[in-house]
């Protein structure tokens, strides 16, 4: 059963690409984050051939279900259909948001990336997606050359938007908290969850900059 959206609001993991070459560190480390309370996770994997990723795809799919987290794939409207994952998370080169609710259905989660832009935000929600995600907010070592983002505009979306809002893009756990008191429902990281030494840890770490808030 499709796990229920909006999630709560929270910690956003997004998975390395470091781990997907191993499918046994891969789920390792995606347990211990869903351990941490992770909220969310995508399954954003550039690296491995069609076969390897519907299997990666279905493993992963399999433990959200248990921890009741939904699993959104990156990219790949196709792979989220076959998989019967929870959703899909788009960007500008990406397929289109009405392709992706035609193929996937009115209760999948469809995420746009919106980069610095209200007004990418304002078509992506009219257009009917399950959130936005802004970004990148902090140097990103993963993704170096996406666009900045400031937290006056995070501010300036929140007050305009009426739908889950997510940020991106360099954030460590520490600088989670004024991203979250500016608005942001869900913070998505890869380098700081995943790269780090105590993964459950550090997933805690993230979500303690949620606490006292629910649903969104
Ligand atoms: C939650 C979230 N936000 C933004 C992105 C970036 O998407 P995109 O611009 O398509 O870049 P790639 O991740 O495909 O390299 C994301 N994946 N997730
Ligand atoms: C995939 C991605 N998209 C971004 C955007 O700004 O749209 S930043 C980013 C990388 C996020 O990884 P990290 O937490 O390691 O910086
Ligand atoms: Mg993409």
């Amino acid at each position: 059963m499709s796990a229920p959206w909006p999630a709560p609001r929270g910690l956003y993991g997004i998975t390395a690409e470091a781990d997907c070459g191993d499918a046994e560190r891969l789920l390792a480390a995606v347990t211990a984050a869903l351990a941490g309370g992770l909220r969310l996770l995508q399954y954003r994997d550039k690296r491995n051939p069609p076969e390897q990723r519907a299997a990666l795809g279905a493993a992963l799919l399999a433990r959200c279900r248990a921890a009741g987290v939904p699993l959104i794939v990156n990219d790949d409207i196709e792979l989220a259909a076959i998989l019967g994952a929870d959703g899909v998370h788009l960007g500008l080169s990406d397929g289109s948001l009405a392709e992706a609710r035609a193929r996937l259905g009115p209760e999948a989660i469809i995420g746009i990336t919106c980069a610095d832009s209200l007004e990418r935000a304002r078509a992506a929600a009219a257009g009917g997606a399950s959130y936005v995600a802004f970004g990148a907010f902090f140097p990103s070592r993963t993704k170096p050359n996406a666009p900045p983002m400031t937290l006056e505009r995070l501010r300036q979306a929140r007050a305009e938007l009426h739908l889950p809002i997510c940020a991106i893009g360099g954030i460590s756990p520490e600088r989670a908290p004024p991203l979250v008191a500016a608005g942001a429902d869900y913070v998505a990281a890869i380098e700081g969850l995943f790269g780090a030494a105590d993964i459950r840890a550090a997933a805690r770490a993230y979500a303690a900059a949620f606490d006292g808030r629910g649903a969104p």
